[in-house]
């Protein structure tokens, strides 16, 4: 058994919150061997449900979670984390776009990104899962100028997943036999899912599925299904949510496999000509710990016309949040330069060699 690690998780009693936790203490995030420290944040206000929450985590009883600690101050709750899960925000409810949520939440992923860089684990490994997730991100990496941006990163696990999903059921196979599928972009209704390069035991999706029903029907279903689901329950979507937030991690700490790629929100590095300066969801292999974004895949041109419109959702999201944005990371994040390898290359020695 290793020593145990450290995860913060903020909004740690709301939908989400509860739906990760369980599977957090019972190894789906780190793995069967890696016990965890649980560091759980809430507002204030919501103390009693948190302590309620600490409460059923006790009563599982699970052989892997090594302690429990409740927090109102984020100083405390990120105090020396390994990992940090920003769920914590204000959700989109019926009727409302991403965009109404921009300021309301813009603010506290300020806070906590300093935070962060105060006190948690310098090679701490940052998630952000409440929305706009995307420029959240951003805000919490540009208010943590002793962390490096590739230390944040945002989820668009969940779009990647509900693709696989979805062709799972049209294709009658299992989603794990899916591979190589991409969402490009902003976790909105302009991201853009990408299978152009995907296949089935080889076979490539674009022969398995009728191109009408990709660009006229999957696209458009994959980009509401967030919207649909919170006409459905009346809430957005909690069990996925947290399902993708624990295999983003478990990917990104764990690794992908062969050459099969998954999708992360990371710093734009300028690959495929996506301005710098954003957050930028692409397709990524990960091994040793880091990621790497996937190089070198031809996009049609219709997918590039769309691939600029999510970039540019995201710019005018910045500019929206530009006030928060301290100049003095600026730079860091403008100047990027991520290691690019091969299509089929990544060693320990290549992956480590940091900017
Ligand atoms: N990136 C993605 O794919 C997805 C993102 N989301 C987003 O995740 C977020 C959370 O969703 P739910 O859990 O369903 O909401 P919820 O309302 O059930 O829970 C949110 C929790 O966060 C807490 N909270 C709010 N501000 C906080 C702060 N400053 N510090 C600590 N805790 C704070 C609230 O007290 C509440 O318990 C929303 O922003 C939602 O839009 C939801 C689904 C998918
Ligand atoms: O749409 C929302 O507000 C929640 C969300 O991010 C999703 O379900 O993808």
């Amino acid at each position: 058994m290793r020593s145990p690690v450290r995860v913060a998780v903020t909004g740690a009693a709301g939908s989400i919150g509860r739906a990760l936790l369980s599977r957090l203490g019972s190894g789906a995030m780190l793995g069967p061997d890696q016990p965890v420290i649980l560091q759980l944040i809430e507002l204030p206000t919501a103390m009693d449900q948190l302590r309620g929450v600490a409460m059923e985590l006790e009563d599982c009883a699970f052989p892997l979670v090594h302690e429990i600690t409740l927090h109102s101050d984020p100083a405390t709750g990120f105090q020396d984390t390994d990992y940090a899960i920003l769920i914590g925000a204000r959700p989109r409810t019926k009727g409302m776009e991403r965009s109404d949520l921009m300021r309301i939440n813009a603010e506290i992923f300020s806070v906590q990104g300093r935070q962060i860089n105060d006190h948690a684990n310098p090679n701490v490994r940052v998630l952000v899962v409440g929305n706009p997730c995307n420029t959240n991100a951003l805000i919490a990496s540009r208010n943590a100028p002793d962390l490096h941006p590739t230390q944040f990163t945002a989820m668009s696990r969940l779009d990647h997943n509900r693709m696989a999903g979805i062709l799972a059921s049209r294709t009658g196979t299992n989603a794990s036999d899916i591979r190589k599928l991409a969402v490009w972009g902003n976790h909105s209704a302009t991201m853009v899912p990408d299978i152009t390069h995907g296949n089935i035991f080889g076979q490539p999706l674009t022969e398995l599925v009728d191109q009408q029903w990709y660009q006229n029907e999957f696209v458009g279903r994959i980009q509401q299904r967030g919207a649909e689901i919170i006409q459905m329950c009346g809430q957005s979507s909690s069990l996925s949510a947290a399902s993708a937030a624990l295999d983003h991690m478990n990917s990104w700490v764990n690794g992908t496999h062969g050459d099969d790629y998954v999708s992360m929100v990371v710093p734009s590095d300028g690959s495929y000509g996506i301005s710098k300066g954003i957050m930028f969801s692409f397709p990524v292999r990960c091994r040793f710990g880091r990621y790497q974004i996937v190089q070198g895949l031809p996009l049609k041109p219709w997918l590039v016309d769309m691939i600029k419109r999510t970039e540019e959702e995201l710019l005018t999201e910045r500019e929206m949040v530009r006030d928060l944005l301290p100049a003095e990371t600026e730079a860091r994040h403008e100047n990027l330069e991520l290691p690019r390898f091969g299509e089929h290359y990544m060693t320990v020695a290549a992956i480590n060699r940091r900017p």
